[in-house]
């Protein structure tokens, strides 16, 4: 008998910068009540699941020595659950191929635990719908249901509740990699302290950031670009403040750090000038290392599978 072994499956995941952050209060939970808008970029983390005898994980690429291999690395935590659900063993071998900075802000560990979510939906012939997975996403963390819905979205709650918002053209972004990460509860800690002591102040709503991105207006985007988790992320490293300067200065419309940070991302107004802007960010020797990234990109994606489990 001919016994069929399934092919593995390739999923691509992509970064977010947050557009737009604005952070409540401290809710019973843990969490902050937020209003976010997010933006997936071309920046794309690669996760490669196989068919195996139990559950590894390896992890290659931007930031693998800092990644866990184990139950802590989110992917882990996505297959398990999801086998559980499932009633079967995580039986898997997982390849993550990093390119997003790790606990940079941009969301990289939601990303791959999408990209496994979505993948093993594949692999095991699940088929969980889109809003079964988001639910299984927000198990594993606040940013995990935008990296599977992807484009540009509104978020409500703690970022989960989503509504595509209308953003015309594509954006061109320079993302400024930092040397070390930051800590997502180290940074709302840092913004509840520095509230605690009457600073600082708050961004407004969304409305007229909205209409920038349905207009598909880059200037007008980059006046209204908000984070308050900015401030606390400045006050918790410092030399931030010169990279922001310093992507100004080389001709970028606005710079805002990417969510906790503390990776920056710069709005430019054309593809050549991000190119530029990231030429003279290298120079100026501000940040550990530079993309040029476009959005809004797709979310968690199959790129290739077993012939059933139609990429
Ligand atoms: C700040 C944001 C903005 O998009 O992203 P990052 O900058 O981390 O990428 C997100 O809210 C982060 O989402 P995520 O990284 O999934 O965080 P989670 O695992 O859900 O939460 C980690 C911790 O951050 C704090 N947290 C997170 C979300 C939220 N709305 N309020 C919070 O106070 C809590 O202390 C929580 O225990
Ligand atoms: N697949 C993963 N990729 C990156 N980091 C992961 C992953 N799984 C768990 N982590 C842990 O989660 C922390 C936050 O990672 P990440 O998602 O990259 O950053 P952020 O929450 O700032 O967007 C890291 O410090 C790392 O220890």
């Amino acid at each position: 008998m001919l016994s069929v072994v399934p092919r593995p499956v390739t999923v691509r995941a992509p970064a977010k910068v947050n557009l737009h952050l604005a952070v409540g209060d401290l809710r019973p939970d843990g969490y902050h009540e937020l209003t976010t808008v997010f933006q997936a970029l071309s920046l794309t983390d690669q996760v490669e699941i196989f068919p195996a005898k139990e559950l590894t994980i390896r992890v290659r690429g931007e930031g693998a020595r800092d990644v866990p291999t184990d139950r802590g690395n989110l992917v882990w935590k996505a297959a398990t659950r999801l086998a559980h659900l499932a009633g079967r063993e995580p039986a898997v071998e997982i390849a993550i191929d990093k390119s997003i900075p790790v606990a940079g802000g941009m969301a990289g560990g939601s990303a791959d635990a999408a990209a496994t979510l979505l993948g093993l939906n594949a692999l095991w012939h699940l088929e969980l719908s889109r809003t079964e997975l988001a639910a299984l996403a927000l198990e594993l963390g606040s940013d995990v249901p935008f990296a599977l819905h992807g484009a540009t979205a509104i978020g409500t709650g703690r970022g989960e509740k989503l509504l595509p918002v209308l953003s015309r053209n594509t954006f061109h972004w320079v993302i400024a990699f930092a040397k070390g990460g930051l800590s997502t509860p180290d940074v709302f800690r840092e913004l509840d302290r520095l509230r605690g002591a009457g600073q600082p102040p708050r961004i407004g709503d969304a409305e007229k950031l909205m209409q920038s991105l349905a207009a598909g207006d880059a200037r007008q985007l980059a006046g209204l670009l908000g984070n308050d988790l900015q401030a606390a992320a400045l006050s918790l490293k410092p030399e931030l403040r010169r990279t922001l300067r310093a992507g100004i200065t080389a001709g970028a419309l606005a710079g805002i750090v990417s969510g906790s940070g503390p990776t920056c991302a710069f709005l430019c107004e054309t593809s050549d000038a991000a190119i530029e802007v990231s030429a003279e960010l290298a120079g100026a020797g501000v940040c550990r290392s530079l993309r040029v990234a476009t959005g809004p990109a797709p979310g968690a994606r199959v790129v290739d599978a077993d012939a059933s489990g139609k990429p």
